[in-house]
Formats: structure tokens, C-alpha cells, sequence
């Protein structure tokens, strides 16, 4: 991980992009069109370690149905801010097999981590696989996947702040900042 001093150095030097109070209300609109969404099917959700760990955390208790929880682990952009190929460290478990699964991430980017995760649910028998998303990222490019729930839009920029890291750093922050243009 970056050290102590170069980490400070990025927050000082970020834009702020979407304060707590603003990822805060998108949680709870998100979690009011999923509600409504799934609240006669108990869906399966996995969050998509480690990134999801703050939106998971927030928003499972706004969500007003039965769901079995679950978790994957698998990683693109390890300590870079650039993605790479998908290394899996914990996989989906066998009792995907016939059940509806909401994927849970932090970011929504190139697209490549969720779309390789829904086809492996996919193979292994998942009957329909829907994903939900804090933030999506416009990058101006097509993507593999589409979201069917996203919270918030960010610009083309590297972020971190809400689960997503600056080189290992930042998950914890409460609002979502950019890097300065020109840092990555
Ligand atoms: O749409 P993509 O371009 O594929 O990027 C999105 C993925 O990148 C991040 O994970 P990362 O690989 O950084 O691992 P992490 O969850 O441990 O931060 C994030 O949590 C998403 O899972
Ligand atoms: O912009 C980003 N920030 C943090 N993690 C990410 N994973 C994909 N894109 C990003």
C-alpha cells in the first residue's frame, strides 16, 4: 500500500465528487427500487469483495425482503489504477444453482469484473443474475454489462472514497473524491 504520507498527499490534492450526505440518499433510493424489485423472489446477494464492503454494509438494512447473503472475492486493479485480468480469490459456492442473484459492487467501470462474474454464475446454473451498483463511471466506451441498479454517475476519473482504494487506500472515507487529473 502507498504510505501515510503519499496517501494524505491524495486527499489533500482529490476533488470532491459526491459528498456522504449525497451517497447516503442515493443508498436509500437504491434500496427502495431493489425492495420493490425483489420482494417476492429471495434473491440471493453476493457482494463483490473488497470494494463493496461500505455499499454492502449500508445498504443490506434498507432492504425490505427475504435475501440469502453471500459474498465472491475477486480482483482487476489489485494495489494499480489500472485494470488487469480478473484474478478470483474466492469463488461463487455450488448453491448459486437455480436462484436469482443481485451481484452488489462499489463501481461499475469498465465492466469487465462483473461481466466475467455473471457468467461464471451463469454457467454454474444461477436461473437469472441482476447487479446493483453505488456508482458507475461514464468512460465513453461500450461496456460488457449493463447495471439494473445504479446509485451514482461519476465522470472519467479515477475515484476512491466509499469501499473503492487509491493504491490499498481511502476504502474508509465516507464521500467520493477523484484524483487530480493527471496523478494516476
Ligand atoms: O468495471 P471494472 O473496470 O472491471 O472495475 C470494477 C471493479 O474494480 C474494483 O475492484 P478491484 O479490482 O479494484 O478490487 P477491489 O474490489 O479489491 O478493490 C471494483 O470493486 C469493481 O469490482
Ligand atoms: O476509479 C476507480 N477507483 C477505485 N477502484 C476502481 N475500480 C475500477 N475503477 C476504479
Amino acid at each position: 500500500m502507498i504510505n501515510n504520507a503519499e496517501a494524505w498527499r491524495i486527499l489533500d490534492d482529490a476533488d470532491l465528487i459526491y459528498s456522504e450526505a449525497e451517497v447516503q440518499a442515493a443508498i436509500t433510493t437504491l434500496a427502495a427500487a431493489i425492495s420493490a424489485r425483489f420482494k417476492d423472489t429471495t434473491p440471493l446477494l453476493l457482494s463483490v469483495m473488497g470494494g463493496a464492503v461500505v455499499f454492502t454494509g449500508q445498504i443490506l438494512p434498507r432492504l425490505y425482503f427475504p435475501l440469502d447473503f453471500d459474498y465472491v472475492h475477486a480482483t482487476r486493479y489489485g494495489k494499480t489504477t489500472r485494470g488487469g485480468e480478473l484474478e478470483w480469490i474466492v469463488g461463487p459456492r455450488e448453491s448459486v444453482a437455480g436462484r436469482s442473484v443481485l451481484l452488489l459492487d462499489d463501481i461499475l467501470d469498465e465492466g469487465h469484473t462483473l461481466a466475467a462474474i455473471r457468467s461464471r454464475l451463469l454457467a454454474m446454473g444461477a436461473a437469472e443474475v441482476a447487479c446493483a451498483v453505488l456508482t458507475e463511471k461514464h468512460t465513453g466506451q461500450s461496456k460488457p454489462i449493463r447495471a439494473d441498479f445504479v446509485g451514482l454517475v461519476l465522470p472519467n476519473r479515477y475515484v476512491f472514497g466509499c469501499g473503492m482504494d487509491v493504491e490499498g487506500a481511502w476504502r474508509n472515507l465516507p464521500a467520493i473524491y477523484a484524483m487530480k487529473d493527471g496523478q494516476t
